[in-house]
């Protein structure tokens, strides 16, 4: 029986032509990602999109099964598209590239899908993809395997949790003092030669960044200058690779571990309760007489790890010119991966620390988690079968409240689950504190590239205090660095262009309204989309109902309701992004709380509103568009 018929039984026609029609984009196409693409053609979506920015390593060959030996060095998303032809019935569109890289992945590209599927290995990229989806109301599944355990979350931006409505655990960082002064652990050590060392000698100058506001773990102003002193002196060695002279390889090693543990032995403070420690001797330093090999399994002798150091530093030293003066590490790199346990260990030594065999430094280094190609099927078979929910193509079971939606996550991901592998618990509603999702009402300004060099920040605000209704009294923050732009005392900027103010496409603005002795405010955020597929001069401002602000923590909710009442001028329906509700600020505790009780019917503003104009736009029409958008055109 054809694959389709069997579909047609399970989901109906009218919901596979629905599904044949549908488009949906896959981050990623790693662990996850090859099981989920093998699943999403199989269920015969009509197209799909697949973004990942790497090649193929020997270490994915395990369980990314799409991918072959012939198929290393090459990029996932092609490799993995070929590998699929011969069983798929969708089109597929592949993209080598970053899914945060706004010039090949601009914010209305995102637009033309009906539903995104992460399957992606970092918070970044994750954060990132979830923040778009919430500026498209675009439904998201989200998930993500570490060994045995695993999740998977639907996402319905405005109905369901989004992405950072419960906090995520960030990587462990330790303070500069400890990594540079006074490492006691294995990790310590990896962390300095990864990195710090690695990449003062083999990273390009520009990439190189000594930021100041770093946890230093110290407030020790000498130790802090020793530290910084240390990090141009070590820059200087970078000299002695770009000469290629493997002579002076006894140099860095002088200078990495006799003569900066000296320096750090004479700061007295650091050693009161500390073992000192123990720079190598003279007599220490001395490359390898003949070729030993490196065990990846034991850690050998503090004299076969100096030996290896000269190796593998002498292999880097010669890779440096050709690639460009620029190396990285990559814990499949063995020249990288060896240079970093060796100094590691020999930093190990002196510090009196127990050292590492390179099969544990690498899983450290490389952060590596062990990936279970069964956890990885399992979950991209939960994500893609709730795909048929999210869309509501189940005739069976309708969707009639998304929060009715489950999501799935394994035992050791919560201790909710008791004694099952997998609990599968209903989506929550947003948490009223998410800094993503809750806070203001959101929307995206679409404008053809031309306007950010001609629309200036004072008409700007007035088309966006004209268009919702806003006060006098406001202030203008760039979102993505909390920048004031404009207040009530600062309109230092208000005669600057968008792209003077350095807001270009991606930016986030966060418009408020400041009126002082009103107890009621709005907030809205708005993201410039800029696409030069519209006509010159367009800046269209979305179509949405601004939510009601209200100011005092001590609002009871009927004072609230007073309130909206009261103040006609002053939406309080249901935004783009699908939140209803009223939003209250708790400004004492900085809380937001939304009431979706408390949803009034909303005056419906006029389309066609007239605009009193900043100085610039002499004539600013607005023109009521299809799909109800303004759009302002330019003289
Ligand atoms: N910003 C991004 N844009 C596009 N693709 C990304 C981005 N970040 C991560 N990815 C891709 O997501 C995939 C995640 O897959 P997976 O978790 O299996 O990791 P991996 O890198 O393939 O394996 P491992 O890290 O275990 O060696 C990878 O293929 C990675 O290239
Ligand atoms: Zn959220």
């Amino acid at each position: 029986m054809p694959r389709e018929t069997n579909l047609v039984k399970i989901i109906g026609e009218d919901s596979f032509k629905k599904l044949r029609s549908s488009k949906c984009l896959l981050v990623g196409a790693g662990g996850i990602g090859s099981e989920l693409l093998k699943d999403i053609i199989l269920m015969e979506f009509g197209e799909i999109h697949i973004v990942d920015l790497d090649t193929i390593d020997l270490s994915n060959l395990n369980r990314q099964f799409l991918f072959r030996q012939k198929d290393i060095k090459q990029p996932k998303s092609t490799t993995a598209v070929k590998a699929v032809q011969h069983f798929n019935n969708s089109k597929l569109v592949p993209y080598q590239g970053n899914v945060m890289d706004i010039s090949a992945f601009p914010l209305h590209w995102f637009q033309q899908f009906d539903i995104v599927f992460n399957a992606l290995d970092n918070l970044a990229a994750r954060r990132y993809v979830n923040k778009i989806s919430q500026f498209l109301s675009l439904p998201l599944l989200e998930s993500g395997t570490a060994g045995f355990d695993g999740y998977m979350q639907p996402i319905i931006p405005g109905k369901t949790e989004c992405f950072e409505c419960t906090k995520k655990e960030t990587p462990k960082t330790f303070p500069v003092c400890t990594i540079r002064s006074t490492p006691s652990q294995p990790i310590h050590c990896i962390v300095w030669a990864k990195n710090f060392l690695f990449n003062q000698l083999f990273a390009s100058e520009a990439s190189i960044n000594e930021d100041d506001d770093k946890d230093w773990g110290t407030d020790d102003s000498e130790e802090i200058k020793r530290i910084k002193q240390e990090t141009n002196e070590l820059h200087e060695l970078q000299k002695i690779v770009i000469s290629k002279d493997v002579s002076r390889i006894p140099e860095i090693l002088r200078k990495l571990f006799v003569q900066d543990i000296n320096k750090l032995l004479a700061i007295e403070n650091l050693w009161k309760t500390r073992t000192r420690p123990v720079p190598l001797s003279d007599s220490q330093i001395k490359g390898p007489t003949q070729a030993i090999k490196f065990d990846s399994n034991s850690v050998g002798t503090l004299q076969e790890q100096i030996s290896h150091f000269f190796t593998t530093t002498r292999k880097l030293m010669d890779r440096y010119a050709k690639e460009q003066n620029h190396i990285e590490f990559d814990k499949d790199d063995a020249d990288t991966l060896e240079f970093v346990v060796t100094a590691a260990n020999i930093r190990c030594h002196i510090f009196n620390i127990p050292m590492k065999s390179v099969f544990d430094i690498k899983q450290i280094a490389g952060n590596i988690i062990p990936a279970i190609a069964t956890t990885n099927a399992i979950i991209a078979g939960l994500s893609s079968l709730i795909s048929l929910r999210v869309l509501n193509l189940l005739e069976y079971a309708p969707v009639t409240k998304y929060t009715d939606l489950n999501m799935a996550f394994t035992a050791k991901a919560s201790n909710l689950s008791q004694n099952r592998y997998l609990s599968n618990p209903k989506l929550a509603p947003p948490n009223c504190n998410c800094p993503v999702c809750s806070k203001v009402c959101r929307g995206v300004i679409r404008l053809s590239s031309d306007c950010l060099k001609k629309i200036k920040l004072s008409d700007l605000v007035c088309l966006i205090r004209e268009k919702y209704a806003f006060p006098n009294d406001i202030s203008l923050l760039d979102a993505s660095n909390q920048r004031l732009l404009l207040d009530y005392d600062f309109e230092d900027l208000n005669d600057r262009t968008l792209s003077e103010v350095n807001l270009g496409n991606g930016s986030i603005l966060l418009f408020s309204d400041e009126e002082g002795d009103t107890m009621v405010r709005k907030s809205i955020e708005l993201y410039l989309d800029v696409n030069d597929e519209l006509p010159h001069n367009t800046c269209r401002l979305p179509d949405i109902e601004v939510p009601l602000l209200k100011v005092g923590s001590n609002l009871s909710k009927n004072e609230v309701e007073e309130a909206n009442k009261r103040d006609n001028d002053i939406a309080t329906a249901t935004g783009s992004d699908g939140v209803e509700g009223i939003v209250v600020l708790d400004e004492d505790e900085g809380d937001i709380i939304i009431d979706t009780e408390q949803v009034n019917e909303s005056k419906k503003r006029s389309a066609d509103i007239e605009v009193s104009g900043g100085p610039s736009i002499k004539r600013a029409k607005l023109v009521n568009e299809l799909n109800n958008s303004d759009v302002v055109e330019l003289d």
